[in-house]
């Protein structure tokens, strides 16, 4: 496959590695130094854009990836916001979209048994349930993508919760959850490369359901697999598609 990578950062460059060791071609690389000159004519002779740059470069690569008609994977977070309008953008015209908060495989195992914990979870109120994510002090968005995915689990099979909140460590903003709302905690901690707690925490006990990432390796061949299953496909996707156990 022939790929172009917006965003050559700490996931960009990694990707490439992975890319070429499954015998893929990165053709062009865009970041923020050349952006600005590229025009959807130098993505003709690509097979797959993936993107990680930065949450306000998202939605502009997208519209470029659209107007080339390039298959796209996302896996910049920060910009969820529009994911409705994207959608739309993406079905009428007939384009290729995949986006994820997280691609490695053990996160997308998380997803799943935390919808299931939260399920088996709901008829005990004595419970209450909390979110909490450490990123590096590089990270641009708070909360992290992963943990609004893993926030929006819990809303879908909790009674209680309607809505989430974020507070981050540090901020000197001080968020106090209402009963209905799920708190997501945000820590900022050196080179963290992303750890993800779900907690569950009644009077006499406490559940937790944690995925710690040891590098960034898993999400770098996470996407790389990602654009190998969108290649061929018409359609907005999210990466939870491509597991079996979500079916
Ligand atoms: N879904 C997942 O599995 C994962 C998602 N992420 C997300 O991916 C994103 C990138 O992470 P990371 O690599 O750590 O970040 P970095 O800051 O290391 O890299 C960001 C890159 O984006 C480039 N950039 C800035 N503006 C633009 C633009 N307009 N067009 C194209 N590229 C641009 C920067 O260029 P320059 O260097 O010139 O400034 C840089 O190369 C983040 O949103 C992060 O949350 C991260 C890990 C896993
Ligand atoms: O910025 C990061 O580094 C990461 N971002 C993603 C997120 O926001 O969830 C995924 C991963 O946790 C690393």
């Amino acid at each position: 496959m022939k790929i172009v990578l917006l965003g050559y950062g700490k996931m960009g460059q990694l990707i490439e590695r992975f890319a070429m060791k499954r015998g893929h071609e990165v053709v062009l690389i865009i970041d923020e130094r050349n952006r600005n000159s590229i025009t959807p004519e130098d993505l003709e002779d690509a097979d797959m854009a993936i993107d990680f740059s930065t949450p306000h470069a998202a939605l502009e690569n997208i519209s470029l990836c659209f107007e080339s008609n390039l298959p796209l994977v996302v896996g910049t977070t920060g910009w969820y916001e529009h994911l409705d309008e994207v959608k739309e953008t993406c079905l009428e015209a007939d384009q290729s979209f995949l986006y994820g908060s997280n691609f490695s495989i053990g996160v997308n195992i998380f997803f799943h048994i935390n919808k299931m914990l939260a399920k088996a979870i709901n008829p005990y109120k004595q419970y209450d349930v909390q979110v909490e994510e450490i990123h590096h002090i590089h990270k641009l968005d708070a909360p992290s993508g992963t943990a609004i995915t893993i926030a929006e689990g819990i809303l879908e099979n909790n009674d209680e919760k309607k809505t989430w909140v974020n507070s981050v460590e540090g901020s000197g903003e001080e968020v106090i959850p209402k009963g209905n709302e799920l708190l997501i905690e945000s820590l900022r901690i050196e080179e963290v490369p992303g750890t993800h707690t779900v907690l569950y925490s009644s009077e006499v006990d406490q559940i937790e359901l944690k995925h710690t990432a040891h590098s960034r390796e898993g999400f770098a061949l996470g996407a790389v697999i990602a654009a190998e299953w969108l290649l061929g496909k018409k359609g907005f996707y999210q990466v939870t598609e491509m597991f079996d156990f979500n079916k």
